[in-house]
């Protein structure tokens, strides 16, 4: 019955969608569906003229029932229940069979319209009913027959709803066709539809778009112009595209734009194009809010929402709230304006902010990326590879002081303002102290989804349990390291080591450490001891190099992504073929 929206268009249909084109041609108004078919016997008319009356005495085309139940959705109050009752209703073809329709504030379903049988009788068969929820739409367009290289006009067909369909995380777009010849029926119809579909108020109108040409495979500006900008303008989603030139052109632009005109930023790209998006949108905010980020500072959250076409390689943030790596289930999340606030992380080195993210590593993810940064001439996969066999090989523990305030906060009664308050006071709270080796240390405010941990790098993160989780691994040999990294594409629990250490918490210190016990050390286990203190971190795959202690903070809800909760990716678990 259904085709795919972008698959259904061809040369002979085109959609529009103003008032003014559905009554610039009137066609000749037709009660009934139109009929398809050559010949059409005298008895086979006859039939059809008493099926067309019982029809019209049943469901004339069109019926307005109770219009100002419309005004449910439009945020006023319901007249009466749930947006049940029928606003208009009418006779469709829908594939090649005749349909009673109805229109109520929440759906439009449809039922087959039953042929009576030769001897009279009507059919004791239940009617199959059918039907799209309005929250799932996300275009009415009239549908028309023109011929090659007709502009405007065009025999009226009938009127197309385009929408979202489910099919587990993935989202794709499909499209129900409504024909009718009457201008005057579908012209009720579209009026109608475009009312409730105005109506829903977090769908975004304008959004400035950043996509990154050389993420990953550098497809995409592609993936955007094929896969994503379509959708956009079949929904009348205005959008500013800018396609960035170098590092931190999106970052600058953010914080010099006006945001008034968007009602969300879109970025095309991978991580490190996400964080930096994330960073300009955050800093932005402090900017306007004159927050000063040189000093232990409670953030004022982002002004607009964010979506992330994902098109680089791992899709960390895009997997944590589409639970799969696919840009159009991303476009008709953004599209349709589902919205996921989500916890960040703010890392802040002496006391000054350094940088925002989601997921904070040291040791071996911060020794992987900068081997990584290294071979920057080698492509995309291999270099990860290679990157992680280096970091491996070259595996060496940190010496730190590890502190940290454990987190208990996962529903709470207090305000935004009042829960950030709460949860920036760092200097009065109990701080837990370990002193020792770490391999690795991991910090995340979201579940950090991808294909190669499925179910997330952390064991209890959600996107907004206001904590972070802290996985601390100590020294261990490298095969039992390893062992650890490849449970997490596998379904055993990677946390279940008695070298490592798993805590929610609210708050994460750390200070590396140039003296140790050296009665602990050999060949195997001589810590990395950090030139003046520095450590290398890898924020959201982006290296930064921090001197001294760092504090890592959780803001809850600091930022709306478009998207929702997921529980784990649905992609196909990739076991790291080098390990
Ligand atoms: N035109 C450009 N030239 C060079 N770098 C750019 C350009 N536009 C953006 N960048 C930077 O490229 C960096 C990497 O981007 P991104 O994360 O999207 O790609 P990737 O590293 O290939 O993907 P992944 O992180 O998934 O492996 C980001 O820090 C971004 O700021």
């Amino acid at each position: 019955m259904f085709e795919s929206a972008r698959n259904s268009i061809n040369a002979n249909h085109a959609w529009s969608e103003s008032r003014g084109e559905l009554t610039e041609k009137k066609q000749p108004v037709s009660e009934s569906p139109p009929v398809t078919g050559n010949r059409v016997t005298a008895k086979k008319k006859r039939k059809r003229k008493k099926r067309q009356e019982s029809e019209k005495s049943s469901v004339s085309a069109p019926q307005l029932l109770c219009p100002e139940e419309t005004l449910s959705v439009h945020g006023r109050k319901e007249k009466s229940g749930n947006g049940s009752e029928p606003i208009v209703r009418g006779i469709f073809q829908i594939g090649k069979k005749s349909h009673d329709v109805i229109l109520t504030a929440t759906r439009v379903t449809w039922t087959r319209i039953q042929p009576e049988s030769p001897t009279g009788e009507s059919s004791h068969k239940k009617p199959i009913e059918d039907f799209v929820e309005l929250k799932d739409v996300f275009a009415v367009k009239v549908k028309r027959r023109r011929s090659a290289g007709q502009q405007s006009g065009g025999t009226l067909l009938g009127i197309t709803l385009f929408f979202c369909k489910r099919k587990g995380a993935k989202l794709k777009d499909d499209t129900i066709h409504l024909d009718n010849l009457s201008v005057d029926h579908c012209e009720i119809w579209f009026k109608h539809l475009k009312d409730i579909l105005s109506g829903f108020k977090h769908r975004p109108k304008s959004l400035k778009v950043f996509v990154n040409p050389i993420s990953h495979k550098k497809d995409a500006y592609q993936i955007y112009k094929d896969r994503v900008a379509p959708l956009f303008k079949l929904a009348d989603v205005q959008t500013d595209v800018t396609v960035t030139e170098r590092k931190g052109h999106a970052l600058s632009i953010l914080m010099e734009c006006s945001l008034d005109e968007y009602d969300g930023v879109v970025c095309v790209g991978g991580d490190g194009s996400v964080a930096e998006v994330v960073q300009g949108l955050l800093l932005r905010a402090q900017m306007d809010a004159e927050r000063d980020t040189l000093s232990a500072f409670t953030p004022v959250p982002a002004s607009l929402p964010l979506g992330v076409i994902p098109a680089g390689s791992a899709n960390v943030v895009a997997c944590s709230v589409h639970g799969v790596k696919h840009p159009v289930t991303a476009a008709l999340h953004i599209i349709l304006g589902h919205r996921q606030p989500v916890d960040v992380c703010s890392l802040s080195s002496m006391g000054v902010l350094q940088q925002f993210g989601f997921c904070v590593m040291v040791g071996f993810g911060g020794q992987a990326l900068a081997v990584a940064e290294r071979l920057n001439w080698i492509p995309p996969t291999q270099r990860h590879e290679l990157a992680l066999i280096t970091a491996l090989a070259q595996l060496r523990p940190e010496d730190c002081e590890l502190s940290f305030i454990p987190s208990s906060t996962e529903k709470s009664d207090h305000t935004q303002s009042e829960l950030e308050e709460h949860l920036s006071d760092v200097e009065d709270a109990d701080w837990q102290v370990r002193r020792g080796l770490y391999l690795s240390l991991t910090i995340t405010s979201i579940p950090c989804l991808c294909s190669v941990a499925p179910k997330g790098l952390a064991p209890f993160t959600r996107l907004n349990n206001n904590s972070m989780a802290l996985t601390a691994v100590a020294n261990t040999s490298r095969s039992e390291f390893i062992k650890h990294l490849k449970r997490y594409s596998s379904s055993n629990n990677p946390f279940s080591f008695s070298f490592v250490e798993v805590q929610r918490v609210r708050a994460v210190k750390l200070r590396p450490c140039s003296h140790r016990d050296d009665q602990r050390r050999d060949s195997k286990h001589t810590p990395i001891i950090p030139s003046e203190g520095t450590l290398t971190w890898n924020v959201d795959g982006e290296l930064l190099e921090a001197q001294g202690e760092v504090l890592i903070r959780v803001h809850p809800k600091l930022l709306e992504l478009f998207g929702t909760d997921v529980e784990e990716a649905e992609e196909p678990p990739v076991n790291c073929s080098c390990i």
